[in-house]
């Protein structure tokens, strides 16, 4: 079923006094459940795309919808509570992990939720597989690996829709960037979807990839197994974020 959707979406910026559009008309459609790869040049629009799917720049055009409801229904700070953006060097705040998981509830947009409690939070660690690492951790303490994965949790742990990862792995090295992707691909449940900014190579986790090039938007699927789901991850987290246990 189709979560998110964008339709003929363009953005204009201003450069040198000119309007400039990396694109102008590129739509898109992202199933529950899945992990959908962007890639395309340097340039092409990638995080303008991602960043005008959250509604953090203004568009010149088309129209977004989650789950059949068009954007404008939704009140702006609402919207990037369900499409969260996260972006490559997503900063931990100072403190513990547990710390940072809570963040989100300090902050106007969950304001009046409940924070999720330790152990909601603790089996959301678990899945990160983090060598031991408890919610009284030090966040200052943690690898480059293990903070980009805390990152996720703190994301993941408001339950959007729709995570749009803007190159989150980029700055890791090739096992810590697995680990993200097997992470990301457990935490996805059948109401939540993922479209994530990505250079290096397949790693099997996403059902197929759009190419942004020169404007235009092209999607590839890629090899799914016999009962549709991706080659590799599963949605371990199906329970955990489908409510039962927080
Ligand atoms: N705030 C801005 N004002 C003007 N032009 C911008 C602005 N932000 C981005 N651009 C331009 O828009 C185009 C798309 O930028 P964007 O960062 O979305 O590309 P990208 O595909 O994500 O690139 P990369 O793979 O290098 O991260 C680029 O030509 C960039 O110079």
């Amino acid at each position: 079923m189709t979560v998110f959707e964008a339709r003929h979406i363009g953005v204009q910026y201003q450069r040198n006094g000119e309007p400039f559009a990396p694109f102008s008309d590129v739509s898109l459609a992202l199933e529950g459940g899945r992990m959908y790869n962007l890639t395309g040049p340097s340039g092409s629009g990638k995080s303008t795309l991602l960043a005008a799917c959250a509604l953090m720049l203004p568009r010149s055009g088309g129209s977004l919808a989650l789950n059949g409801v068009p954007f404008d229904r939704f009140h702006p700070t609402e919207w990037r509570r369900r499409v969260c953006l996260v972006p490559q060097a997503s900063a931990l705040v100072p403190g513990t992990v547990r710390d940072n998981l809570r963040f989100p509830w300090t902050l106007k947009v969950n304001a009046g939720t409940e924070p999720p409690s330790d152990e909601f939070l603790e089996e959301l660690l678990a899945l990160a597989q983090l060598n031991g690492v408890t919610l009284d951790h030090s966040a200052a303490q943690l690898s480059g690996g293990q903070q980009a994965r805390v990152a996720l949790l703190r994301a993941f742990a408001t339950r959007p829709t729709v995570m749009l990862l803007d190159e989150v792995e980029a700055a890791l090295d090739e096992e810590s960037a697995v680990a993200v992707s097997r992470l990301t691909r457990a935490l996805l449940t059948g109401a939540t979807t993922c479209l994530r900014i990505r250079h290096r190579a397949d790693d099997g986790y996403a059902c197929g990839t759009f190419t942004l090039a020169d404007g235009a938007i092209s999607y590839e699927a890629h090899p799914v197994t016999a009962d549709n789901t991706p080659v590799a991850g599963t949605g371990a987290a199906v329970g955990i974020l489908e409510g039962a246990s927080r």
